[in-house]
């Protein structure tokens, strides 16, 4: 076996299959400080032109590049990779295929590109934007490609090829990263016209030459080395089993790199392949990546496994041991690390060996560094330093592959030093107070069965009919109202402490009060506080809770310009005091509707934080569980007779393979239970989950035990409906019944069909009238029409029952 090395010449000649010793899959793209995401508000507003756009993306692709080199990535080689999107790698494939919905045609260029992520409306026609939904199991959305027997397959690979040019101007031979032919038609749903049955893996042969025609340009643009993404390999939930078995999938990624590895000449008509396969084990596709004729393939030694013994092809092959974890903050035990990328050899078999990320480190923030979490106490001044010490983002990732890469190049006396203070930071976390409260400890482990339990559901029902007196096909809203740009400027001068905390709070009474007022104008059932004074569904509650710190700038994209900051996770968790009920109280003050009040459940929480890795995921849940059902309780006890607790991310964290699925729904299912049964039967509980196909889930959802379930439906026309009902499903369902991701108001007649179609099957007195989810991205200007439309509807359909 042989250690890989750097190679050294000019990009534009440089093509070998060494591959060089430490690389990232991926870094993140939003910018530093979110400048992709101000430049393409702007372009959207109008406010910027095209060029100003691309400007902007290309000062920022030049600053990556920059940055990674200076961070220690070799420039040559194709250590680089180059991951940049205007918006999502799913959509930069399907553009540069070809392969976008007839809805889309006679659109061109970036209008094309956006109006498939966005839709247009108005002057503009209307077209439905792409579906978006969770990639792999990450807060990440991709946009689903709609393929049917009929999608025909065009290159152009401007933007791809477009970087790689960049680049090799400025001296740097750079890695483009596209999603593999696989994982795309994996990753794809079968278009609205296709028959019944159609699977678009069926479609791989049609989109072999396109792809073998992109890799020639990008090797004739001078690219030496290709990552092709191809994470479909670890994923049980991209396949339809009715359609698609992991033999399919295997004898699809067979045919697709003999196609595009054996058929092209390496150096010749396409730059060396890297095949990429991250999110989890690999499994029973080990010998099927090293049969391929692939130069290198990078694994996920994260989430997944080495193989139990050397597989037969990969001699001929790198393996990119990727131990540094994409998918989380923490400070890696380097020497722990370097053990691990020294039994890759002999375990696999491997001809060489080079380190990187298990994923692409998309799903981290930039720099820990401008962090601080000092707020003037001592407790502050010891958390800050901890964190420092216990954290890694991107930058910070990029020299742990660096350092491990020198490690096996040159031995680990060349970073002793790295070494040691990697060491010393994971003992130092392992042993700081906070970690582990006894007192937490002590209430998990007490828990009995009769905690998770609420009591027969037929007597809750009658009470709950009593006590509110609701109409049939009560209407109502997810929780959140828009997010102004008065109420985020509110918030950031409070920060900033140009405004006080009396003048903030005041703010967000009056925005909660016009809230409520233009609800009961409205005439919608029951009423919501709007969530003014909440900056994130999960940061707010991360900031309220013990155990979470949060960052100022660790941005990560959730999709398109969207960002959150994860909290970081780091603690037991607990709650000092009572979190939302002032605000619902106040609420519930102005109105004699019932307000529901408003909570982040136990899994959406840990799924949109970066979890610890030192404790069960079971037990930080029923941490939170417990501190939710203190807050559930206080709730009820303040008057509210409604709470609904989100659990949007359930089918998030679903693991990806079957077989680990049934524990993380019991952990997952009785933390939410957990959190919610501690309330009289007239308390009504509702959940809500969207972003997510729920299908898979069914029998979870029933299992969280709430008494009205709202989820996403709206662009899928309902199909949860017969669904739930198929798996038994007697509860109160709210399925959205417009899509809040587009600016388009929906009809009054398009919402009553949808109400018409649920309720064929769902009895009315379960039925509930509500969006697909929140209000936050949205503005006022649609949102008003879309809700005084959506209670005609409810209206129109209440009449007829
Ligand atoms: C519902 N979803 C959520 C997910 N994950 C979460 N953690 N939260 C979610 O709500 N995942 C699935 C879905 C879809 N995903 C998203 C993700 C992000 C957004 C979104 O709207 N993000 C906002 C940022 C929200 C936020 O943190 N707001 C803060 C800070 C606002 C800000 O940028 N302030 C400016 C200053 C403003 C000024 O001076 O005018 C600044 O700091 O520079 C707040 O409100 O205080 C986004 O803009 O990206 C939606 C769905
Ligand atoms: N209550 C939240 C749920 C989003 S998934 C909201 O309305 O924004
Ligand atoms: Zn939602």
């Amino acid at each position: 076996m042989s250690q890989s090395t750097t190679t050294t010449g000019s990009p534009a000649e440089a093509n070998t299959a060494t591959f060089p010793a430490a690389t990232v899959l991926g870094y993140p793209r939003i910018g530093p400080n979110r400048e992709l995401k101000r430049a393409l508000e702007s372009f959207w507003a109008a406010r910027t032109d095209v060029p100003a756009l691309e400007d902007a993306a290309a000062t920022l692709r030049t600053r990556t590049r920059a940055r990674l080199a200076e961070l220690g990535l070799a420039r040559t080689g194709g250590a680089v990779p180059e991951a940049s999107s205007f918006y999502d790698q799913v959509l930069d494939a399907s553009y540069a295929l070809g392969a976008l919905p007839a809805r889309f045609d006679g659109l061109a260029g970036l209008d094309l590109y956006f109006a498939a992520a966005r839709g247009t409306s108005g002057d503009a026609g209307e077209r439905a934007p792409l579906e978006m939904t969770k990639w792999f199991d990450t807060n990440y959305h991709y946009l689903v490609p709609e393929i049917g027997p009929g999608t025909t397959f065009r290159l152009d690979a401007s933007r791809f090829v477009g970087p790689v040019r960049e680049a090799a101007a400025e001296g740097l031979d750079t890695r483009p990263v596209v999603v593999g032919p696989v994982t795309y038609l994996l990753l794809s749903k079968a278009a609205d016209d296709a028959p019944a049955g159609f699977e678009p893996l069926s479609r791989l042969g049609d989109l072999l030459p396109v792809y073998a025609e992109l890799l020639r340009e990008l090797r004739a643009a001078g690219a030496s080395w290709v990552q092709l993404d191809e994470s479909g390999l670890v994923a049980d939930h991209l396949l339809d089993t009715a359609t698609v078995s992991p033999a399919d999938v295997h004898a699809a990624v067979k045919a697709a790199y003999r196609a595009l590895a054996t058929d092209l000449a390496a150096g010749v008509d396409r730059p060396a392949i890297l095949l990429q396969a991250s999110y989890g084990d690999l499994g029973t596709a080990w010998p099927v990546v090293a049969a391929t004729d692939v130069e290198a393939v990078a694994v996920d030694l994260v989430r997944g496994a080495l193989p139990a013994a050397p597989v037969p092809g990969l001699e001929t092959k790198t393996v990119v041991a990727g131990v540094v974890d994409g998918h989380n903050i923490w400070r890696a035990d380097l020497g722990a690390k370097a053990d691990l990328v020294d039994a890759v050899a002999a375990a696999t078999g491997a001809g060489a060996v080079a380190v990187g990320t298990s994923t692409s480190l998309q799903h981290v923030p930039h720099d820990v560094e401008p962090e601080s979490w000092d707020d003037g106490t001592a407790a502050g001044a010891e958390l800050d330093a901890n964190l420092h010490a216990w954290l890694a983002f991107a930058d910070q990732k990029v020299g742990e592959v660096v350092a491990l890469g020198t490690a096996l190049t040159d031995g680990r006396d060349a970073v002793a030093d790295v070494l040691a203070a990697a060491s010393a930071a994971v003992a130092g976390r392992r042993d700081a107070a906070g970690v582990r409260v006894d007192a937490v400890r002590a209430r998990t482990a007490a828990l009995q069965p009769g905690d998770f339990e609420r009591g027969a559901h037929a007597e809750r029902v009658t009470a709950q009919r009593e006590r509110l007196g609701l109409p049939a096909l009560p209407t109502t809203t997810i929780g959140s109202f828009p997010q102004t740009v008065e109420i985020r400027r509110a918030r950031a001068a409070h920060a900033r402490g140009e405004l006080t905390t009396d003048a903030y709070e005041q703010a967000m009474r009056d925005e909660i009060a016009r809230v409520v007022t233009l609800q009961e104008e409205l005439g919608l059932d029951v009423l919501v506080h709007g969530e003014a004074e909440r900056n994130d569904m999960v940061q707010y509650f991360a900031e309220l809770l013990d155990g979470f710190a949060v960052t100022t700038n660790g941005w990560v994209q959730s999709y398109g310009s969207r960002c959150t900051r994860p909290s970081i996770l780091w603690g037991d968790v607990s709650r000092p005091e009572p979190m939302t009920v002032r605000w619902a109280q106040y609420a519930q003050s102005l109105t004699e509707k019932p307000v529901k009040g408003m909570l982040t459940g136990p899994v959406t929480i840990m799924a949109w934080s970066f979890v610890r890795d030192d404790v069960p995921l079971a037990e930080t849940a029923n941490q939170i569980g417990l501190a939710l059902r203190d807050e559930v309780v206080d709730l009820e006890a303040a008057g509210i007779a409604v709470v609904q607790v989100d659990e949007p991310a359930l089918r998030e964290l679903l693991p990806l393979r079957q077989a680990d699925q049934a524990a993380y729904l019991d952990w997952s299912v009785g933390s939410f239970r957990l959190a919610t049964a501690g309330v009289r039967p007239d308390t009504q509980v509702h959940t809500h989950l969207c972003y997510s196909e729920f299908g898979e889930v069914i029998g979870a959802i029933d299992g969280l035990d709430a008494d009205v379930t709202s989820i996403e439906a709206a662009r899928s026309r309902m199909e949860v409906v017969p669904e739930l009902q198929d798996a038994g499903f007697s509860r109160g369902v709210g399925p959205g019944v417009y899509d809040i991701h587009s600016p388009r108001v929906p009809s009054v007649a398009e919402v009553t069909e949808l109400l018409e179609l649920a309720v064929k099957s769902v009895d009315p007195n379960l039925l509930w009238v509500n969006p697909d989810c929140g209000l936050k991205t949205r503005g006022y200007a649609e949102t008003t029409p879309s809700l005084a439309h959506l209670v005609e509807a409810a209206h129109a359909v209440r009449a007829t029952l």
